[in-house]
């Protein structure tokens, strides 16, 4: 166990075997099955792009691993239809929300609550190891799921996307580093998402997203990831033609995080 990473996956391991005595895989997958109509995640952020706005992810994360709980009074449905609103013209296009326990005070039930609250498309944030877990995302009720390539051999990626197409989820695919993202381009997924913070170190830096832009294909959809705070960073991505953003902590430490998104996007 030498790193954060190999840790939460170790977790998740764990967590997976335990769920799967209470409620087998067949059956998670049957149940999987049964569920219609997820909201179009993609298109989305497409829409608010083709209308010349920034299209963002606005994630609701209660905490990190790496700075504690950053929002005390942390209700869901009240963030999610604040993000849902923004400040009337700036608004989020979809959310991310956090499903980890352990490293993120996260849960299922928030993911639940937050999609039931607004009409916004829902990623589950987790860190996906089993088709456990896909088919586990899709009876939550989420309309996407985050693929890390950092945790994933091809073999699986390919097998876990797969899994969610069949049931009409999209997949974020996220890469920290040149060598990931040449294996995340070998799935179907347009959705790239660039992780300017390093998983192992914790490390931000946007200059991952910027010196990396270039590899992405003009037909995919390139989401840069974490430590974006202030307008001008916003400025220096846009600058840069990277127009789609997912930004959680400085949301979640605002009063009002609609309002913070509609000042850090609004032009
Ligand atoms: O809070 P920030 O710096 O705005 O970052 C949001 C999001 O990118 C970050 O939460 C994240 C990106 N990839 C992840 C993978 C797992 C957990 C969390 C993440």
């Amino acid at each position: 166990m030498s790193d954060i990473l190999d840790k939460i996956v170790a977790v998740k391991r764990e967590e997976i075997a335990f769920a799967a005595k209470r409620k087998p895989l067949a059956a998670m997958r049957a149940d999987a099955q049964t569920r219609v109509l997820t909201r179009d995640f993609i298109g989305a952020m497409r829409r608010k792009i083709a209308a010349g706005q920034s299209a963002v992810i606005a994630e609701i994360k209660k905490a990190s691993p790496s700075k504690g709980v950053l929002r005390e009074e942390f209700i869901p449905a009240d963030i999610a239809q604040a993000y849902a609103e923004g400040d009337g013209k700036t608004s989020a296009a979809c959310l991310s929300v956090l499903t980890d326990r352990e490293f993120f005070q996260g849960e299922p039930d928030f993911l639940k609550q937050a999609r039931a609250s607004c009409e916004l498309p829902v990623l589950r944030k987790d860190f996906m190891v089993d088709p456990y877990q896909v088919y586990e995302s899709r009876v939550m009720g989420a309309d996407c799921i985050l693929l890390i390539a950092a945790c994933l051999d091809d073999a699986r990626m390919a097998e876990l996307e797969a899994i969610a197409r069949s049931l009409d989820m999209a997949v974020l695919v996220e890469v920290h580093d040149g060598a990931e993202l040449q294996r995340a381009l070998r799935l179907k997924t347009p959705l790239i998402g660039i992780n300017n913070r390093n998983l192992r170190s914790f490390e931000v830096s946007l200059d991952t997203t910027l010196s990396l832009r270039q590899e992405v294909p003009a037909d995919r959809l390139l989401v840069t990831e974490s430590g974006i705070r202030m307008p001008a960073d916003v400025k220096t991505m846009r600058d840069a033609g990277v127009n789609a953003f997912l930004v959680g902590e400085a949301f979640m430490r605002a009063d009002d995080p609609g309002l913070a998104l509609a000042e850090l996007f609004g032009h």
